[in-house]
């Protein structure tokens, strides 16, 4: 709702009720609506000042409502309305004022903002527009281009940006609502024409059409397939060259295509995966609200590789005091000149200040004897793990949080040989971990609810969307990958090129299809894991079948020929040179592929591309099913945020578990039965996915229920 008060001195104040960030919901715009009025026919107020309760003026309509018909007054007649009314209306920013609170507050005559504010218009990463007049107001303040820029990246600006950008009228350090209140009292009276947005033109560069073909392209390659970003930059055509009325008609028009778009649904549903994943809970029964998190002051990595040094960086843009370990002195000398220059650029991209001298560098594990936590970042060789485990916790103080950064070894194991098996967890950060922003929080079962929580707590210090998830090969993501590529391995074998299977990956909205990934990220290291898997090396068999599956070993046998990816300058494609990065087909793995198939007595057959992307996606969602039936991850929203934040699933695709449900599981489950062999265990199937079908396929927002359920019946 919304409170109306008149304040002495002929102001009246319109103050948003709705916790946590007074979103525009139904009973606030009709409080709106109400207030106005009063404001209006109350001859004793002579201006009005509209701000948020508790610190936060606005985040914007409610993102709940979208999935249910629209009830209440609806948000443009209410936001013109304010625009046309004949006393002086300043909006008093605090918190946040985005979306729909940002259109609110450009219907405002002024606006006075906290210099701690963050405003912006994020309609766009939900698969909107700002479609209550934000796409024609905002050019017409602050020019095209940077209404651009703003409305298709739809990132937020500090208080300071905003009102160098011309959004904001005056910014103060002390209370904004008391600064507006003064503020709309002094300018009682004056003429308001030329502060209605509407009203104005709206500034553009000469080169308007080359400005907008441009930015059109630049959106179109950044967000491969994705409607909203490109339904933005029509909306801003709109405002640079039709009268407003007009540009308004067309902002609609835009905005009733991306409302009911699976695209929008789909992001709306990654808001608040992001969210839910915040809200872990374990089996065991505890849970984020539950378990106290330690606050970490001082830790410690152990390895300073790529990953290792990633993860000093993110650690070190908090705050934190990092000690970094790196036994091999070369590794140590060339960490030690790197890794500050990584963190003044990562500091500089986030605009934030270098922290001084948060690191010190050492090649002796004993330096890690004071922290508060480690992330063990070695070799991905258990072995090694083991070494470094044990001697951590002989070295550590008791009640040290120790923690790997293994991407799928066994965390029980590793907690096994420490003398505190509870205080141990997984932190699988992403490449590279100063960037990326997923992390899997990996808990066994003798971790404990202190130490799950510091490793979820410390990811969102970092900025990181954690994941709590269970010990098994891989956790979630790796898991999942494996199916995937081995289906990618086994269209190659059967007659597609690796072109071809990438470009049907990216035309899905993949940044990358799964050869060109694996170039990058180099064909060495799953080859490292298959030979520590006994499934390839000196003295193994080199057949089609191994293990009783069916294996491909066309990898391996890349790996043999020395094509490791970019990092050799050849892999699935070729490059310009060690370290090139634009990926060209190669005659060579064409021959390779051919003489390959000769030889194994295969005849390549086309494959279309509707086979490509149910064959890899579908045994990548077939495994996510089991991951769920077997509480490796608490939620089909735990699955889905693995992926679109680690793994480059399209966001406007929601998840793979949110695509299965958008697909149709019965679909799914008759496309695996149909691709389903005896010898490829990975797509059989999952128990819980066939449950569900037989459920008669519930939304996914009922699975986890659904899940408890059957799981409470042993049916699962
Ligand atoms: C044809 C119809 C015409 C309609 C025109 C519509 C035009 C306008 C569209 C919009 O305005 S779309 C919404 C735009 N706003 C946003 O995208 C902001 C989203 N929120 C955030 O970015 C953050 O929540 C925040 C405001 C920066 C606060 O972050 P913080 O980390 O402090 O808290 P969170 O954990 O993110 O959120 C707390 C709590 O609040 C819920 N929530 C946040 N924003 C909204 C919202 N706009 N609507 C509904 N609910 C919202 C969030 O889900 C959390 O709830 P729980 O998950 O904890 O229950």
């Amino acid at each position: 709702m919304a409170t109306y008060s008149r304040l002495p001195g002929s102001v009246a104040l319109i103050t948003l009720h709705n916790p946590p960030v007074n979103a525009l919901s139904a009973a606030v715009r009709q409080g709106i609506v109400d207030a106005v009025q009063r404001a209006l026919k109350d001859p004793k107020v002579t201006s009005v000042v509209i701000c948020g309760q508790n610190g936060k003026f606005c985040g914007g309509a409610d993102i709940r409502e979208f999935a249910g018909p629209m009830l209440g007054p609806p948000l443009v007649p209410m936001i013109h309305a304010i625009e046309a009314v004949d006393k002086p209306v300043a909006a008093a920013i605090e918190g946040v004022a985005l979306g729909g609170g940002l259109e609110l507050a450009l219907a405002c005559h002024y606006r006075i903002a906290h210099s701690k504010a963050v405003l912006g218009l994020p309609e766009v990463t939900l698969g909107l527009l700002p479609g209550a007049g934000g796409s024609q107001r905002l050019p017409r303040l602050i020019g095209l281009t940077a209404a651009l820029d703003l409305i298709t990246t739809g990132r937020h600006v500090s208080a300071a940006e905003a009102l160098k950008l011309g959004v904001l009228d005056q910014v103060t350090d002390s209370n904004a609502v008391d600064l507006a209140v003064e503020f709309v009292r002094s300018v009682a009276g004056q003429p308001l024409d030329s502060r209605r947005l509407s009203t104005l033109p709206c500034p553009c560069p000469p080169d308007v059409d080359s400005l907008l073909d441009k930015v059109m392209s630049k959106v179109r390659q950044r967000s491969r397939g994705a409607l909203a970003p490109v339904a933005c930059v029509r909306a801003l055509r709109a405002a640079a060259s039709l009268p407003y009325a007009q540009g308004m008609e067309k902002e609609r028009e835009l905005m009733a295509t991306l409302f009911n778009s699976g695209q929008a649904r789909a992001l709306q549903y990654a808001f608040f995966s992001q969210r839910v994943v915040g809200k872990w809970s374990l089996p065991s029964g505890a849970r984020w609200d539950n378990s106290t998190a330690r606050i970490i002051s001082k830790a410690a990595v152990i390895g300073l590789g790529t990953m290792g040094r990633g993860i000093v960086v993110a650690l070190a843009l908090t705050g934190i005091s990092v000690v970094a370990v790196e036994t091999q002195e070369k590794q140590l000398a060339e960490a030690s000149r790197v890794v500050p220059a990584m963190l003044q650029r990562e500091a500089g991209r986030r605009r934030l200040a270098t922290p001084p001298g948060v690191i010190s560098f050492s090649s002796n594990l004993q330096d890690v004897s004071e922290v508060e936590l480690v992330i063990e970042a070695v070799f991905e060789d258990m072995s090694l793990k083991l070494q470094v485990f044990k001697h951590l916790s002989s070295v550590c103080r008791p009640g040290t949080l120790l923690c790997s950064n293994t991407s799928g070894l066994d965390i029980d194991q590793l907690a096994a040989v420490t003398q505190s098996p509870g205080l141990v967890v997984g932190m699988h950060f992403f490449a590279p971990a100063h960037v990326m922003k997923l992390l899997e929080v990996v808990y066994g079962p003798r971790s404990s609810p202190e130490a799950v929580a510091t490793a979820m707590q410390l990811g969102k210090r970092m900025g990181k969307v954690g994941v709590a998830v269970g010990n098994c090969p891989g956790f979630v993501g790796n898991r999942m990958l494996k199916p995937y590529l081995e289906q990618a391995n086994f269209l190659l074998e059967e007659g597609a090129t690796p072109r071809q299977v990438d470009e049907a990956l990216e035309e899905f909205g993949f940044p990358m299809g799964v050869f060109r990934m694996s170039d990058l990220s180099g064909l060495d290291v799953g080859w490292r894991i298959r030979k520590e898997a006994g499934l390839t090396g000196p003295g193994v068999e080199s057949t089609r079948t191994r293990q009783g599956r069916r294996y491909s070993p066309l990898p391996d046998q890349m790996c043999e020929a020395g094509r490791l990816g970019q990092k050799t300058g050849k892999g699935w494609y070729q490059y310009d040179g060690p370290g090139g990065r634009v990926a060209r087909s190669d005659p060579w793995v064409h021959i390779f592929l051919e003489t390959y198939r000769a030889e194994h007595g295969l005849v390549a057959r086309s494959i279309t591309l509707e086979e490509i992307l149910e064959r890899c996606l579908y045994a990548l969602i077939n495994e996510g099913f089991n991951i769920l039936q077997d509480a490796v991850a608490a939620g089909p929203e735990d699955i889905d945020a693995i992926y679109v934040f680690g793994y480059g699933w399209p966001r406007h695709r929601g998840g793979p578990m949110f695509h299965a449900d958008q697909v149709g599981l019965g679909r799914i489950l008759q496309r695996l039965n149909q691709h389903s062999h005896p010898d490829v265990p990975h797509l059989k199937p999952s128990t819980l996915l066939r449950r569900l079908v037989a459920a008669g396929s519930p939304p996914v927002q009922k699975w986890r229920e659904f899940i408890n359920k059957e799981r409470v019946h042993s049916q699962l």
